[in-house]
């Protein structure tokens, strides 16, 4: 007989004295450690006090029964797994099937053959390392994963800067800005109704929805300085440098008309049959008061008052203009008059 190739904590789950002392004595025997409960209820209270590496467990017993006791491991160890031998006199296909549909892994015979008990013994042994390993591999691909996404500047889905590298531009753009004296834009803007968009057409068509809003945001920013990203959800960034009030707002109503000519399907837009956004606009000329965080709230203030006022429409603190004034020169627009 051979012995296990490293000792096991095994517990033992059987009503049967005589069952235990056997099975405890050849365990003993090639160095394993053994726990033995005589019920249910007390081997799950071993079960989770010693987290065994395999349980032992008889299908018959008083009150609760194996298969119970199987399901209360498993609800005890989520994400875990310890192997599970089932113990029976019977080898009905019934019993086996009963067991494994409880949770169990395995099946034994009583009285229980030291031979098949080692054998089955080290079976489960090498699948709980393999399963370690596999567990151990699959979190670190995930850290590495992580790892890799935050020192990526690029947004997956749609190829844009990510919010991480357009956090980095925008302070660029920032210092660049204040030291020349020139006025500098943000645009946030967001697509409307998107909500309603996914449950409409499923996240998949939403996905490449956005995929296409990005492309077209990316067409717009002709000028080589400008760029767009993806600040996160569906909602985008346009960094705009040496960009006055003036031509943000030209450059906003050159993106409606885009926009509005590739007539993206929305399936249940209240705002219209096709796809809208709303955005905020901010243009300063940084001053040492002027942050990245202060501009990004104030671009999120002046998208929500877009929102708010009725969305496809973008709006700006900075341009407030009368009501005649936006209809007449923008059209749509909200704000803008012209410095
Ligand atoms: N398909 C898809 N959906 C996304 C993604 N990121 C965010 N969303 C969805 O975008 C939706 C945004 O919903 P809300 O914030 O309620 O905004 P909205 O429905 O666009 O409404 P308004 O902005 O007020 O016009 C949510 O349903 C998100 O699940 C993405 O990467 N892919």
């Amino acid at each position: 007989m051979h012995a296990a190739p490293t000792p096991l904590t095994i517990l033992i789950v059987d009503d049967q004295n005589a069952t235990r002392v056997a099975l405890t004595a050849e365990l003993d025997r090639v160095g394993h450690r053994v726990l033995e409960a005589d019920s249910a209820e007390w081997g799950l209270e071993l079960f989770r006090r010693y987290r065994p590496d395999v349980v032992l467990m008889d299908v018959e017993m008083p009150g609760h029964d194996g298969y119970w006791t199987a399901r209360e491991m498993r609800a005890a160890e989520p994400g875990g797994w310890t192997p599970i031998i089932f113990l029976s006199q019977f080898k009905q296909d019934l019993d086996i099937w009963k067991g494994i549909e409880s949770g169990g892994d395995d099946y034994l015979v009583k009285p229980v053959s030291p031979m098949i008990l080692h054998a089955k013994l080290r079976a489960m042994q090498r699948l709980a390392q393999m399963r370690h390993r596999l567990v151990t591999m699959s979190e670190e691909l995930r850290a590495a994963n992580a790892q890799l996404e935050e020192l990526s500047s690029v947004d997956a889905l749609t190829g844009l800067m990510n919010r991480r590298a357009l956090d980095a531009r925008l302070q660029q753009e920032l210092d660049l800005a204040r030291r020349e004296n020139k006025p500098l834009t943000l645009v946030l803007c967001d697509v409307d109704h998107f909500k309603r968009y996914n449950d409409a057409a499923g996240h998949v068509a939403g996905d490449a929805c956005l995929r296409r809003v990005a492309q077209l945001l990316k067409e717009t920013c002709r000028r080589p300085a400008d760029c767009a990203g993806r600040y996160g959800g569906e909602e985008f960034a346009l960094i705009l440098p040496n960009t006055p009030r003036s031509g943000a707002m030209t450059y906003a109503r050159a993106l409606m008309r885009t926009i509005e000519l590739s007539a993206i399907p929305h399936p249940d837009s209240p705002t219209g049959p096709s796809i809208t956004l709303s955005g905020g606009i901010t243009t300063c000329v940084p001053d040492e008061s002027t942050s990245v965080e202060g501009l990004i709230m104030r671009a999120d203030e002046a998208l929500y008052n877009a929102k708010s006022t009725g969305r496809n429409r973008f709006f700006s603190f900075e341009m407030q203009m009368d009501t005649q004034e936006q209809k007449s020169a923008f059209g749509t627009l909200d704000g803008g008059r012209r410095p």
